[in-house]
């Protein structure tokens, strides 16, 4: 090691600095800096930029915004396929009748197979030259197609359509006319009245199956009314237009009486555009020109005569009653021929007198007709002295008369059946003179029977006694609106039912409302002894639908509205919870009488606390609670006020255990009034 040097400077250690002050730091950058080095972008590109970048933005912002705003289920479907005839003919073997499924009102539906294979049911309208049928195509087609049957399940799909010309021969002139054809998905199990109330299927038997068939038929309205844009109302629910498929689901068919609720002004307009619409068809071709939509819509007709026609079907527990409605005004008159065992006889001619209608198929329904639609409601509800009144009751009455008196001597039976039975097969000498003694016997009695009537038409004049005092009840409250009284009925009938004044037949009539079916034609049902069906539809819109079905203000005359197919829906649920028809009259037991009209007896039997003794007995696995749920529900949709009744979104909340339980109307309640033992079904959220 070295000496140390003592005149050296001492050694002083270098200052250390941090790495970082080893390089020096960067200048800092000047303005001049940056313009000398980078690539300048103008403004005008930038701008540019910028504005492809907000109508991007705009532009998708507005697609999703519109996929929000717009439900699935409002979507509209792919319009309706247009098929050729010759293909149709072919799918259904040339119409052949062994490929018949049913007949409806305006014509026979066929079963049939198309080339790809599947199996559809093609309704061929029996449309020629008559309105209301190419009314009910168009209708059809139109509403119908506007469901989204891939979101809403409960409605019948529509496939297709084809409406070609064809030439026919008439009186050596050659005229060409249209052949409408409408075609849908083939649902294995047909209606739901001939499954139900004909066939009597097991599968129907178990009240699961006929508690899913209510809750979807009141989805499946419930989707109209609301999910629907415009809302549809069905206009004739019933059960010959509810089909049932392979699983014995069930599905709402038949839109040719719906409508769309728009405003009146707006509503033929949007029915020519639509009908447009959908015959532009898939290739955006036009098969169909506005001309025929015009000369439908044309026909200003009034209804001249009208007619009752009863069936007495060989089963003696059903019958129906018809009111048909007579000729249309320039359209020649195509009265269903009556089957066997169906008398017909005209009465209460020009009962519709003055019902006149407006013209189009939508517009204006009942519109100043409402005077005497409330007439025609009243005419059904209440015999009374009125001129026209009652008629229809009476007849009826008269006719169950006939069948007591049927059921009565094995004579009169004999005389007026077998004896000319054998007259009209072989016209024998020896059975002629049978039927003249029989007939003597027959005019003997009739005078006896004169002499002393009192027994034999006890019922008559104890009906004829209360119409006197409804009338005079009437006559005092005129100028109230008809369903005001609705809440005046109940105390009335208590009062009268403490008296004890009240016989069974008395209830019967009062609520004898509705019973019949408005129409021309008859159809396959009629001769099965059900109420006949819509095809016969009265050539009025404001007398359309199935009158045992058909909601008060709409049959008489007043405009549809949804809460119409609250009120079919009610009868239809009653339907379904019993296994009877709404009227089914049997000539006997006596006691079958209090039975015959479902919606009076229903009542009655709310009246007396015991709604279950409705429930057909042929159910299995019966759910009390459920059934209770449903007679409810259904007499909260048969009140005759029409606000008074619920929503299908409130029968389906109802139903579905959503929403509280009902109570019974006040009007039904038992007295005193109490509520139906129902746990709260409410859903635990
Ligand atoms: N898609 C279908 N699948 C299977 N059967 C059907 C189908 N559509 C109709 N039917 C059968 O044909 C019958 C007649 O149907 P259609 O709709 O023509 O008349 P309706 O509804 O019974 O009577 P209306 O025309 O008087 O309302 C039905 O009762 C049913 O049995």
């Amino acid at each position: 090691m070295p000496p140390e040097n003592p005149f050296s400077p001492p050694l002083t250690p270098l200052p250390v600095f941090p790495t970082t002050y080893l390089i020096p730091p960067p200048p800092p950058p000047s303005s001049n800096h940056h313009h000398s080095h980078s690539p300048l972008i103008p403004p005008f590109i930038a701008a540019a930029f910028a504005l492809t970048f907000f109508i991007v933005a705009a532009i998708i912002y507005r697609k999703v915004s519109r996929n929000r705003t717009v439900p699935a289920d409002l979507k509209s479907p792919p319009p309706p396929h247009k098929f050729t005839y010759s293909v149709l003919r072919r799918a259904t073997g040339s119409f052949t009748a062994a490929n018949r499924l049913g007949q409806g009102g305006f014509g026979s539906v066929y079963k049939g197979v198309l080339p790809s294979g599947q199996e559809v049911a093609v309704k061929l309208m029996d449309a020629s030259g008559s309105l209301q049928g190419e009314r009910e195509f168009h209708n059809e087609l139109t509403l119908a197609s506007r469901i989204d049957t891939t979101s809403c399940h409960y409605v019948v799909p529509i496939l297709g359509f084809s409406s070609d010309e064809h030439s026919y021969k008439h009186h050596c002139s050659s005229r060409r006319r249209r052949r409408l054809v409408l075609v849908y998905e083939y649902m294995r199990n047909g209606s739901l009245q001939d499954a139900l109330l004909d066939r009597k299927c097991p599968e129907l038997m178990q009240w699961r199956k006929r508690f899913d068939i209510i809750s979807s038929i009141a989805k499946g309205v419930e989707y109209l009314h609301y999910s629907c844009d415009p809302p549809i109302v069905h206009g004739d629910i019933k059960p010959s237009n509810i089909l049932l498929d392979y699983h014995f689901d069930a599905k709402i068919a038949d839109f040719g009486l719906a409508q769309s609720l728009i405003k009146d002004d707006q509503v033929v307009e949007s029915f020519i555009e639509d009908d447009e619409k959908v015959e532009k068809g898939a290739k955006g071709e036009v098969f169909e020109n506005v001309e025929e939509n015009g000369s439908i819509l044309e026909g200003n007709e009034s209804v001249v005569t009208d007619e009752v026609v009863i069936n007495v079907d060989q089963l003696p527990e059903s019958c129906c009653v018809r009111v048909l409605d007579g000729e249309v005004g320039g359209v020649s008159p195509e009265v269903g021929v009556p089957s066997e065992g169906i008398e017909k006889t005209s009465v209460s001619e020009g009962f519709f007198d003055g019902v006149s209608v407006d013209s189009g198929v939508l517009k204006g329904i009942g519109r100043g007709t409402s005077q005497s639609g409330r007439d025609w409601w009243w005419k059904q509800d209440n015999v009374n002295g009125g001129s026209d009144s009652g008629r229809i009751k009476d007849y009826v009455m008269e006719w169950i008369g006939s069948e007591i008196r049927k059921e009565r001597p094995k004579k009169d039976w004999i005389a007026t059946t077998s004896a000319a039975e054998d007259i009209a097969k072989g016209g024998q000498q020896k059975q002629r003179k049978k039927l003249e003694w029989w007939a003597s016997l027959d005019e003997e009695r009739t005078k006896r029977e004169k002499k002393n009537r009192k027994p034999r038409e006890w019922w008559k004049e104890e009906f004829c006694e209360e119409l006197a005092k409804k009338k005079k009840k009437r006559d005092l409250k005129s100028g109230e609106m008809w369903w005001q009284r609705d809440e005046e009925v109940a105390p009335e009938r208590k009062r009268r039912k403490s008296k004890g004044s009240r016989s069974s037949i008395d209830w019967w009539l009062d609520s004898f409302s509705g019973e019949f079916r408005i129409g021309r034609r008859s159809s396959q049902d009629f001769a099965s002894g059900d109420i006949p069906k819509s095809g016969g539809v009265s050539s009025t819109p404001s007398m359309r639908g199935t009158v045992c079905y058909i909601a008060p203000e709409y049959g008489g005359g007043g405009q549809l509205s949804e809460k119409c197919d609250v009120y079919s829906f009610g009868v239809l649920l009653l339907v379904l919870v019993s296994g009877r028809r709404p009227l089914q009259v049997t000539a006997s037991p006596m006691s079958e009488f209090e039975r015959a009209n479902l919606v009076s007896w229903a009542r009655q039997l709310a009246h007396s606390g015991k709604l279950l003794d409705l429930v057909d007995p042929n159910i299995q696995l019966l759910d009390r609670e459920q059934a209770l749920l449903c007679i409810t529900i259904a007499l909260l949709c048969l009140q005759r006020s029409p606000n008074k009744r619920p929503t299908m979104k409130e029968i389906v909340g109802m139903l579905c255990g959503d929403s509280e339980p009902p109570h019974l109307p006040f009007e039904f309640s038992p007295s005193p009034p109490s509520n139906f033992p129902f746990k709260s079904r409410k859903k635990a959220r």
